[in-house]
């Protein structure tokens, strides 16, 4: 059975200055094989402390557990900041909405002074979880850099150069804080906290708490386990750096399923994922990856034609993402 391969991070970490082309390579390499293979990868030694972590999840835990009442005034609006409550987000047609609340936050509102933060109800919500997010554009950069190489893409700078954008205005990618509440009651029938999907941007940073569930479904149609694993940031392919690599990476589908176990059921999980994006104004279609191979049915993107795509900017791709899970 396939499992998720563990990188050792620590030469190209983001508190180092200067990382040689070596270390880039060796572990661009390591990533590429995994994200071949199986389009998850465990990384250990990133620079970004565990303390980070657990900074923004007591914030993220202190807003999640205030009267609904109160967080509703803090909704998700038409940028993607704010919060969903239970069933809210719907990664599928038929089914009931997920069991879990989320806090979205685009990174486009960095330096944005109209946006209102919860600071009111959670005393340094935005100055938390800003500083993380600056954390993880620099992992974000640093795992592109090394990619590039794994890639042997030409010019080793132009992937990390597509997202510099990153806590800019022209830029979709974005924090999500993610609150699986006890399960104490029946479920609507079919629901479950995380539905099946592949997350539809470049890649995603994903920082799990010690409860687990999470699984992914390898190439045999299998699911394993994406344990938790301390001190480590699980990195998955998305959408679009699968159709860059015409299917050579793996945009994965993943999961979370409600426990059989009673104790485990009654015990929340939270959970952190950064959506690294690249700059909205870029074609989806652009020549980055020039690799002459034929697009199997893997490798479309989403529903869209080919056509279709040629015009299409990645901020409107975004934006159509949005709307097909949201606005049922
Ligand atoms: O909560 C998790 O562990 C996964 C979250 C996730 O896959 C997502 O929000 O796209
Ligand atoms: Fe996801």
């Amino acid at each position: 059975m396939a499992t998720i391969p563990i990188v050792d991070f620590g030469q190209c970490s983001v508190g180092r200055e200067h990382v040689g082309t070596d270390q880039l390579q060796k572990v661009g390499e390591e990533i590429y094989n995994a994200f071949t293979n199986v389009g998850f990868v465990y990384l250990v030694n990133t620079g970004i402390h565990s303390t980070s972590v657990d900074e923004v999840n007591k914030v993220a835990l202190d807003f999640f557990t205030k009267p609904e009442d109160e967080k509703l005034k803090f909704g998700r609006n038409v940028n993607n900041f704010g919060y969903d409550s239970i069933g809210k987000e719907k990664l599928d047609d038929g089914s009931p909405g997920d069991y879990k609340l989320s806090f979205n936050m685009a990174c486009r509102t960095y330096n944005d002074p109209c946006i209102k933060w919860p600071d009111e109800l959670v005393p340094q919500f935005s100055s938390t979880v800003k500083s993380f997010m600056k954390d993880c554009k620099c992992l974000a950069l640093r795992i592109l850099d090394s990619l590039s190489f794994g890639l042997k893409l030409q010019d080793n700078q132009q992937l990390s150069a597509l997202h510099e954008s990153i806590l800019c205005a022209n830029n979709h990618s974005s924090l999500r804080c993610l609150y699986y509440p006890p399960i104490t009651q029946e479920l609507e029938k079919g629901q479950i906290r995380l539905l099946e999907h592949t997350d539809y941007g470049l890649m995603t940073l994903l920082f799990q708490d010690s409860v687990g569930g999470l699984q992914i479904k390898s190439r045999d149609g299998t699911y394993i386990d994406a344990c938790p694993i301390p001190d480590t940031v699980l990195i998955n392919v998305a959408d679009l750096l699968q159709y860059w690599t015409h299917g050579d990476l793996k945009s994965t589908p993943h999961r979370i399923l409600v426990p059989d176990d009673t104790t485990k059921r009654a015990t929340p999980r939270q959970s952190i994922a950064f959506f690294v994006h690249p700059s909205e104004d870029l074609l989806v279609s652009n020549t980055l990856f020039k690799q002459e191979r034929k697009l199997t049915d893997e490798t479309t993107l989403r529903n869209f034609s080919k056509k279709d795509l040629e015009k299409m900017t990645v901020g409107e791709y975004v934006q159509s993402q949005f709307n097909r899970t949201y606005t049922r």
